[in-house]
């Protein structure tokens, strides 16, 4: 099965649980979804990352509502000498909820 490709493009924000960055894809198709060539990518240390595996673990099971961000799949990478554990996530153009309150 091909693997997602992507690549940071800039930084979005900084949660509790890790850094948020907007990623650009290669691949259109993945797993049978047609992604937008833009995707968010929430990263942290894989050392430290239990609280995203958690949230990873809630995000597959909320993946079916057409309220919840829809996530791609997680994955590691070997960035600067560290390792870091990723969510793919589809990104949310429009902002954040706290942004229009
Ligand atoms: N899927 C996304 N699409 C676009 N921007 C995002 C996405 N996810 C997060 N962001 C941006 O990154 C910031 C940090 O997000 P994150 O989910 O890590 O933390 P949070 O929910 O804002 O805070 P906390 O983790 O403390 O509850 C958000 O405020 C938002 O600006």
């Amino acid at each position: 099965m091909a693997e997602l490709l992507w690549k940071r493009v800039t930084t979005l924000g900084q949660g509790s649980f890790g850094a948020v960055s907007l990623a650009s894809t290669s691949n259109a198709l993945f797993r049978g979804v047609t992604l937008s060539s833009l995707i968010a990518l929430k990263s942290c240390n894989l050392s430290d990352s239990q609280s995203l595996k958690e949230e990873f673990e809630i995000l597959r099971m909320l993946n079916n509502s057409p309220y919840i961000i829809h996530y791609f799949r997680a994955n590691i990478s070997f960035e600067d000498n560290v390792n870091l554990y990723n969510l793919l996530l589809e990104y949310a153009s429009g902002g954040s909820l706290a942004d229009r309150l």
